[in-house]
């Protein structure tokens, strides 16, 4: 039995995945094994940030607002750059369009009164002001800048600043191939449970979750409890090298019906992690196996739904952080939180508690034994109470449920 942070920590020590060279659109959600740098200057030209006239210096003139001749040509294209703008010329733009050699600001379309081919600016307009309406080349960045640090994950926002700064393909570091392995004969996948049937969680809820949690693939597959046709299903996904990830459910515990431990004994699995003083999940194991195609390892979440959904807040994050090449001081996250009320520990080890919020802070969603799911689907995050418990004020560590962020309540209501 390990310590919850212990086995986090091994667990976080993890080596990252391969790197892989991805369009921008699907490397979205990876973690980024380079840096992106601005490939030119950032805007590369000068361009207009309205519609309306580019004016070259002001010509000479008597006192009075000035006027400027509007040359026949117009520079309405938004991608080629017009002629130089010769003196007291000015020519038409349109936003985002380059702005001509010579220009000195933008006058905006509303603020210019035409009269045949002279434009002239309404006395009020501070658009004659030297580089109103111009946006230089170069002032969001020069080239050569550091846009995203390697480690950064790529978010839309991120991808669109690379696609900004010219990048088609990025290094990245690939995303876990996850195969879901739900066990127990008694789960059934629709209608109403009769008798000892239980309606699955895990297969319904897992494969979103392990999505968030950065799964590049998500394959799920039903076995009964037979520890033989459970060795086989893993030697068979081991030597096909076709998962980094195997995440099973049920079948934890050490009785005659459970499948897991004797299915990783006859396969020869190294347990890197077997049994977490937490409660509910403490029967969770953690394994790594070896194959001529390479290495998979396994998470095994307990078969009771609060206790797997449990277990894969707590050694999940840090799994898929670590393979997916999350930077290392970054794999353990946990939030702080304050307890809104007295939050009660376990006889040992840890206590993960459903929290949600309430006026004064984190407060226990009820509903909350093992076999439950009802306080889970209320909840915002998951209490790691220690045994002494945790009073009304105090600040506690919490897990992120998967999936649940969106869904949840609001901590700041
Ligand atoms: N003698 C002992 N018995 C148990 C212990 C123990 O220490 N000594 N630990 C208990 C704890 S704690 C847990 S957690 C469970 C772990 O169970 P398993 O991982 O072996 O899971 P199963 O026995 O297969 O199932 C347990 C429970 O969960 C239900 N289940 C399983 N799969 C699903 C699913 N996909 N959807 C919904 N519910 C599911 C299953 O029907 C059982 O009710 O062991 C305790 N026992
Ligand atoms: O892991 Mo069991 O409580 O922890 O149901």
């Amino acid at each position: 039995m390990m310590a919850l942070e212990q086995a986090r920590r091994e667990i976080s020590a993890l080596s990252a995945l391969a790197t892989a060279v991805l369009p921008v659109e699907e490397a979205l959600g990876h973690v980024l094994a380079a840096p992106i740098l601005a490939q030119q200057d950032i805007p590369h030209v000068a361009t207009s940030a309205m519609d309306g006239w580019a004016l070259a210096a002001p010509p000479e003139s008597g006192p009075g607002v000035p006027s400027w001749e509007l040359r026949a040509e117009t520079a309405h294209s938004p991608v080629r750059q017009a002629a130089p703008l010769g003196a007291g010329e000015a020519a038409e733009v349109v936003t985002g369009s380059p702005v001509p050699d010579g220009t000195v600001s933008v006058l905006r379309t509303e603020h210019g009164i035409i009269s045949g081919r002279t434009l002239t600016p309404a006395r009020t307009s501070g658009d004659l002001a030297e580089g109103r309406n111009v946006r230089a080349a170069g002032t969001e960045c020069p080239a050569g800048t550091q846009l995203l640090p390697s480690g950064a994950v790529l978010t839309p926002a991120r991808a669109a600043v690379a696609a900004v700064a010219g990048h088609d393909r990025l290094e990245v570091v690939r995303r876990p191939r996850v195969v879901l392995i739900l066990t127990g004969e008694e789960v059934i996948t629709t209608g109403i449970p009769r008798g000892g049937q239980v309606r699955d969680v895990f297969g319904i809820a897992l494969p979103g979750m392990v999505t968030e949690m950065g799964a590049g693939t998500v394959e799920s597959l039903r076995l009964g409890d037979d520890p033989e046709m459970l060795s086989r299903e893993l030697r068979r996904i081991t030597e096909a090298g076709e998962a980094d990830l195997v995440i099973t459910s049920g079948g934890t515990a050490h009785s005659r019906a459970d499948s897991l431990r004797p299915a990783l004994h006859a396969l020869g699995a190294e347990i890197l992690v077997d049994s977490v003083d937490m409660r509910p999940g403490h029967p969770a194991l953690f394994a790594r196996l070896s194959g001529a195609a390479g290495t998979v390892h396994l998470l095994g979440l307990p078969g009771n739904p609060l206790a797997g959904f449990a277990a894969l807040a707590a050694l999940g994050a840090p799994l898929f952080d670590a393979l997916g090449g999350v930077p290392a001081d970054q794999r353990s996250r946990a939030l702080s939180l304050t307890a809104g009320a007295p939050l009660q520990g376990a006889a040992r080890g840890v206590r993960l508690v459903p929290v949600r919020s309430g006026p004064s802070g984190a407060v226990p969603a009820g509903h909350s034994s093992p076999h439950m799911m009802r306080g889970l689907a209320d909840s915002d995050a998951l209490a790691i109470v220690p045994q002494d418990g945790v009073v009304q004020g105090e600040q506690v560590q919490c897990l992120e449920i998967p999936g649940q962020r969106r869904g949840g309540h609001r901590w700041d209501e």
